[in-house]
């Protein structure tokens, strides 16, 4: 009988890392091939089973993603846009399965992803979840259906330790806003808002963001018109929802041709 298909977690040690141990560990579908910090990092070396405060389990956390692909289908990436960029050319090399949730990448940066993952099945969004993804297709049909003269806000929460803001869901939301308009999200996206800033201008797309405490991540679009408003919503209260849309996503990507897809070609959506 064949194996069932090895995954590589990269960046173990945080909050996503330590979640898609766990819920790799619950998969009759897929097992653990490879655990990686970076370098320099306690853990390397160790056995994850013991680092992670249970029992070993024979993974040693390393630091080299080529090695770790040599025993492993698929990688999956929860860390930071310089190091996923850096993944991406050994998930290339390797012809491997490159599941990316990292969020925070510049517009340079993604262009860099994009080609440093040649030769990779890579699949990426700033939410692995059915339920932001399926929110990104409706608030697309409901920025279509309203046009712009109703003001959209997007509006999100996530706990203190996130460093980059507007979240990655935000983005999608605001890109999901923009296409339903017909416009480019980056000739109206308002950003950070302070001071006297002015009017909202017409056609504008707001982001605003509040960070603290344990917020896993909660995100609303407003559609704000004359003398009502829509709000869609979306609150996530556990991390595992998407540690599981990455782990579909790599069953889904195991012998796709190379190439960039996102949560709606996983999800059929
Ligand atoms: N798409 C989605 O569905 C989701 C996306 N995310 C995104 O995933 C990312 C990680 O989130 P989270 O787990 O909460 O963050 P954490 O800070 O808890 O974990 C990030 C991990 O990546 C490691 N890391 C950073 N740089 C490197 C590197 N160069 N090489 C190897 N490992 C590295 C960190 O190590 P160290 O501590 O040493 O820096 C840490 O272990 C964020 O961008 C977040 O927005 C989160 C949840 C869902
Ligand atoms: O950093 C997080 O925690 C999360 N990041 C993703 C984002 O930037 O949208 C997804 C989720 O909201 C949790």
């Amino acid at each position: 009988m064949e194996a069932e298909p090895g995954v590589v977690v990269t960046g173990v040690s945080g909050r996503m890392g330590r979640m898609l141990v766990q819920e790799i560990a619950a998969s009759d579908r897929l097992r653990l091939a490879g655990a990686l910090e970076r370098p320099g990092h306690d853990w390397i070396g160790q056995d994850l089973g013991l680092m992670l405060g249970g029992t070993e389990n024979g993974v040693i956390v390393g630091s080299d993603l080529g090695a770790a692909l040599e025993g492993a289908a698929a990688v999956v990436d929860f860390t930071a846009p310089a190091a996923t960029i850096a993944f991406a050319r050994a998930a290339g090399a390797a012809g491997a399965v490159h599941v990316i949730g990292t969020t925070g990448f510049s517009d340079a940066e993604l262009d860099e992803l994009g080609s440093a993952g040649t030769g990779s099945v890579q699949i990426r969004a700033g939410n692995m979840s059915l339920g932001v993804n399926l929110l990104v297709q409706i608030t697309r049909q409901v920025a279509a259906a309203l046009g712009p003269d109703w003001d959209v806000e997007v509006v999100e929460a996530h706990h203190g330790r996130k460093v980059d803001a507007p979240s990655g869901t935000a983005l999608m939301l605001g890109e999901a806003a923009a296409e339903g308009h017909g416009v480019r999200l980056s000739d109206v996206a308002e950003r950070g808002r302070d001071g006297i800033t002015g009017a909202r201008k017409p056609g504008a797309i707001g982001f605003s963001a509040i960070r603290g405490g344990d917020i896993v991540g909660e995100h609303d679009v407003l559609f704000a018109g004359p003398g009502e408003r829509v709000v869609l919503r979306h609150m996530a209260t556990d991390r595992g929802i998407f540690a599981r849309g990455a782990l579909r996503a790599v069953l889904w990507g195991i012998g796709k041709a190379p190439g960039r897809y996102d949560m709606t070609d996983v999800l059929g959506l």
